[in-house]
Parts: C-alpha cells; sequence; structure tokens
C-alpha cells in the first residue's frame, strides 16, 4: 500500500490506474479505523479493481467547542489494518494539503442540512461536503462508500453528488453493531467501562420506541418514553429523538413506509448517533 501526502503524487498513482482502465472505490474516513470503516473496505474491495481510503480530521466540520484537538488519531495502527485488507492508497494529506493559505470555498447542501445534526452542529454539514466533494475531485472515483450510521451526512452526499454532476456512484453499507447492538463509532473510545456498558441502552431504547410507534402508541409519547429511558440510563442529554422520512428528512409525526427514527444523545465525553427504520 501506498501511503500518499500531496496531491502530485495521488494524481500520478491514480492516472495510471485509470489509463488501464480500473475501476476506483474510495472510502472516505476521518482514521481510528474499527470494523465499520473495514467493512465499508471489504465492500469497496468487493466492487472495485482499486481501493483508496483516505484519512483526514477536516477541521472545517469540527464547531469551535468540539472535539478536534481530542479526536483519536492512529495513522500507523490504520495503515497496519488497510493492509491486511489490500488497500492499494492511503490517501493522508495535511492540512495545508487540503486547505492551503487562503482557501476561501464552502459547499453548502441546503434544506437536508437544516434538522437533526445540523441544528446541533452549525456549519457542520457546510464542512463535510466540502471536504468529501474535495476529495472527489482529487481521487475521481467511481464510486465511494459512506456507512448508514450517519444517515444525514450520507443523504447530503448523495444531493451533492448529484447537484454537482460529480460523475460516481455513492454506495451506502448498513451500520455495524456491536453485540449488544451499539453502533461502532471511533467516538466510543471516549467512554469509560460504566458508560460503555449504559451505552447500550441507546440501540435497546431506539428498538422499543419503533415497536411502540409500529404497534400504534403515538409518535410523541413512544418518544417520550424513549427520552426518559435514555436519561434514567445515565445518558446526559438528548440532542434530538425524531421520526422522520428517510430520504427528504421531513419530520413525521405519524408512521409510514419510509419512516426512520434518528437519535442523537450525549453519553460522559461523547456525543452518540444512530438510526433504525421503523420497519
Ligand atoms: N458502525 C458503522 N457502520 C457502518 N459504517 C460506519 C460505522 N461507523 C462509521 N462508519 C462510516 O465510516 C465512514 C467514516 O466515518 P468516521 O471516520 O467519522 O468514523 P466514525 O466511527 O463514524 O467516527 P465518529 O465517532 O466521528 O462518528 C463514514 O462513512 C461512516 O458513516
Ligand atoms: C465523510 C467524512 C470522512 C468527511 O470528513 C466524515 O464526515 C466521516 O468520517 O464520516
Ligand atoms: N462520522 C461523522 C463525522 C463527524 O462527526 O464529524
Amino acid at each position: 500500500m501506498q501511503t500518499i501526502r500531496t496531491l502530485g503524487a495521488l494524481r500520478a498513482a491514480t492516472a495510471a490506474w485509470r489509463k488501464a482502465g480500473e475501476r476506483i472505490a474510495l472510502v472516505p474516513t476521518m482514521g481510528a479505523l474499527h470494523d465499520g470503516h473495514m467493512t465499508l473496505v471489504r465492500e469497496a474491495r468487493r466492487l472495485a479493481d482499486r481501493v483508496i481510503v483516505s484519512i483526514f480530521v477536516n477541521p472545517m466540520q469540527f464547531g469551535p467547542n468540539e472535539d478536534l484537538d481530542a479526536y483519536p488519531r492512529r495513522e500507523a495502527a490504520d495503515a497496519a489494518l488497510l493492509v491486511a485488507e489490500s488497500v492499494d492508497l492511503l490517501w493522508a494529506p495535511d492540512a495545508a494539503v487540503m486547505y492551503p493559505q487562503g482557501h476561501a470555498s464552502r459547499i453548502s447542501v441546503a434544506g437536508l442540512d437544516a434538522p437533526l445534526c445540523g441544528a446541533a452542529r452549525p456549519g457542520h454539514f457546510d464542512g463535510v461536503s466540502t471536504v468529501v466533494a474535495k476529495l472527489f475531485n482529487q481521487t475521481a472515483p467511481d464510486l465511494a462508500l459512506f456507512g448508514e450510521k450517519d444517515w444525514q451526512q450520507l443523504a447530503i452526499i448523495r444531493r451533492m453528488a448529484l447537484d454537482l454532476d460529480f460523475d460516481l456512484d455513492i454506495v451506502g453499507v448498513p451500520t455495524v453493531r456491536e453485540a449488544d447492538g451499539l453502533a461502532l463509532s471511533s467516538r466510543n473510545a471516549y467512554l469509560t467501562a460504566e458508560e460503555r456498558a449504559a451505552a447500550s441502552a441507546l440501540p435497546r431504547t431506539m428498538a422499543q420506541a419503533a415497536t411502540a410507534i409500529s404497534g400504534g402508541e403515538s409518535v410523541a409519547a413512544a418518544l417520550d418514553t424513549a427520552r426518559q429511558a435514555l436519561l434514567a440510563a445515565g445518558f446526559a442529554s438528548v440532542d434530538y429523538l425524531e421520526l422522520r422520512d428517510a430520504d427528504s428528512l421531513a419530520a413525521l409525526d405519524s408512521p409510514c413506509d419510509t419512516a426512520r427514527l434518528f437519535v442523537a444523545a450525549r453519553l460522559g465525553k461523547a456525543r452518540l448517533i444512530d438510526n433504525i427504520p421503523l420497519n
């Protein structure tokens, strides 16, 4: 596996593959890789001739009081995992390569970026859209893979790729979970052992709320019960717990075929997110 940090070297490596007619997949990440990421990598390996993984902890998507400095960084261990999966290229630019002096452009996907994590993290999705557009331009992949754990992010990237005529397929990959249902996430590393045990309340409560709503309980009552259960389990606060349409992300006050439950809640130093279909 080549680890590349400059745009010139990246373009040279990928131009040779493109000339040979090879299909290139991109898996964008912020590193601290776990089995959720590796599932995306394995799917990329299955779908393409060449696999590029990017690791870039993107300052533009972190708010001023968020965890940019604390975010786990362990590139050497990540690289070893990627070698074991036969990844061809690790794209690991530093911030000065991604955002050279004078960088002034931003991409905004209006509407889809307003609710849920967009409301809780102002400007976050502009940072995501901008860096993902840059990663697409830098690597020019035939397909790019993203996890359904970050459902709103996936919806925004699909919209952006359509709107800006990116000629690539966006592939969504189902959420990979621990045995107790907790979605794998780099930020789970912030949890103490006690908090990690309490975190299993998140998927359990979501599943109970989904069952209650599907069984005819009012959405407001089921979500209120779920919110109380999370606080009782030790979560400090619930940023949102909502039923929304999976595609438009419009709020729903009654169930339908495309309904999905979305949650973000704070436990210790971690802010955990998840989403599940109602049916
Ligand atoms: N449990 C998971 N299942 C499937 N995909 C995942 C999972 N966790 C992360 N991904 C996907 O991996 C890609 C890179 O995500 P990222 O590097 O932010 O990891 P993360 O674990 O989501 O970290 P964070 O704690 O910052 O949310 C994204 O497309 C994300 O949706
Ligand atoms: C897509 C992404 C790599 C952009 O920085 C990030 O938001 C993530 O890891 O989900
Ligand atoms: N996985 C989403 C990236 C973020 O929370 O910044």
